[in-house]
């Protein structure tokens, strides 16, 4: 099973406009919700593509409710630990007209040491080492910035394989611990390593860096442009078709949550690569935060272009 953990949720509030404007009243075309945070993508992509999941992390408030319905129509088991505090609202705004994309993310909901320790005990205690665990997305204001690295630890002790998704001081903390796979995007990458990466070849390098401390895959995701992979299986490029996009949000979710899935289901990484980048490009081309849909992914499977560096 796939066991997410999302210390910061969000409901994804998109709204789409033409000639979005700094400085003066815009009015907005049309408005859609969805239950959204990194970790609850990555359920929400399992669930959609036929596999098991349990998301965990904090809830609270309306939102939080809303989050909750949501995903249970999704056919996720969800345990919570619930919080006085509002869940998030993020604000995703699409301009039809040149169909850029402008993210509001809220900090998030406080989190006390004793909420924190009783989401860890419940963690701890449903994954086992046949699960996946998969650690994503910015803490929340009283979460410290070691987390992850002191989770990874205590799940990779059990021998339970661990994926990270993070940025900023919780990615480059959180890979002390040597997690199984990250996915970085281009510009956390260049923080993680504190480099521009202009080609190829330096990408390559900074990950092959990280690999060497001990990190089993790096998965440098790079837009519309796809993926740069290395890992013991040998180091891959790979290619998405042009789709027409609609709201790239969620994009990453998709990315790791079909990984996590696959690789779960002992796919070569070649095959899990195939099979994420599908369900990543299908991802963008649905509204809002809705991710992908399994009969659209395996139309696309044929048209995923992998080349061994
Ligand atoms: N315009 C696009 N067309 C096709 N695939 C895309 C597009 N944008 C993103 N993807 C897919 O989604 C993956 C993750 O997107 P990316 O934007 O790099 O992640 P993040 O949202 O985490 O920054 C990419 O590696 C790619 O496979
Ligand atoms: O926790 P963060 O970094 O603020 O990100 C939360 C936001 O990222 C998302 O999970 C989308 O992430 P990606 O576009 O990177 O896949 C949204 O659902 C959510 O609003």
């Amino acid at each position: 099973m796939i066991i997410t953990l999302t210390l910061n949720p969000a409901v994804d509030k998109t709204i789409y406009l033409d000639d979005f404007t700094k400085g003066t009243v815009n009015r907005v075309q049309e408005v859609r919700k969805d239950a959204g945070g990194k970790g609850i993508n990555v359920s929400k992509v399992v669930a959609k593509l036929g596999g098991q999941t349990t998301a965990l992390g904090f809830l609270g408030g309306a939102p939080g409710e809303f989050i909750s319905t949501a995903i249970s129509d999704f056919n996720i088991k969800q345990d919570f630990v619930h919080l006085d505090d509002e869940t998030r609202t993020n604000m995703k705004i699409v301009d039809k007209s040149n169909r850029e994309e402008t993210e509001v993310n809220e900090p998030g909901a406080r989190v006390n040491a004793q909420q924190l320790a009783k989401l860890e005990s419940k963690v701890l205690k449903i994954a086992t080492a046949e699960d996946s665990v998969v650690l994503t997305g910015s803490l929340p204001p009283g979460v410290p910035d070691d987390i992850y690295a002191d989770l990874i630890n205590k799940l990779q002790a059990k021998d339970i394989k661990v994926f990270l998704d993070a940025s900023g001081t919780a990615l480059e903390e959180g890979i002390k611990a040597n997690p199984y796979l990250i996915k970085p995007n281009i510009s956390e990458l260049e923080t993680l390593v504190d480099q521009e990466l202009a080609t190829v070849e330096d990408m390559i390098a900074a990950a092959e860096k990280l690999q060497e401390q001990g990190i089993e895959i790096v998965v440098i995701s790079r837009g519309g442009e796809g993926s740069l992979v290395v890992s013991k299986e040998g180091n891959f490029k790979v290619i998405p078709p042009d789709v027409e996009p609609n709201s790239t949000i969620g994009a990453g979710d998709t990315l790791v949550g079909a990984l996590a899935l696959k690789l779960e289901k002992e796919a070569s990484l070649k095959e899990a690569l195939q099979y994420a980048t599908a369900a990543s490009a299908n991802s963008v081309t649905q509204a809002g935060t809705q991710l992908c849909k399994l009969d659209e992914v395996e139309e696309l499977l044929e048209e995923i272009e992998i080349t061994e560096l």
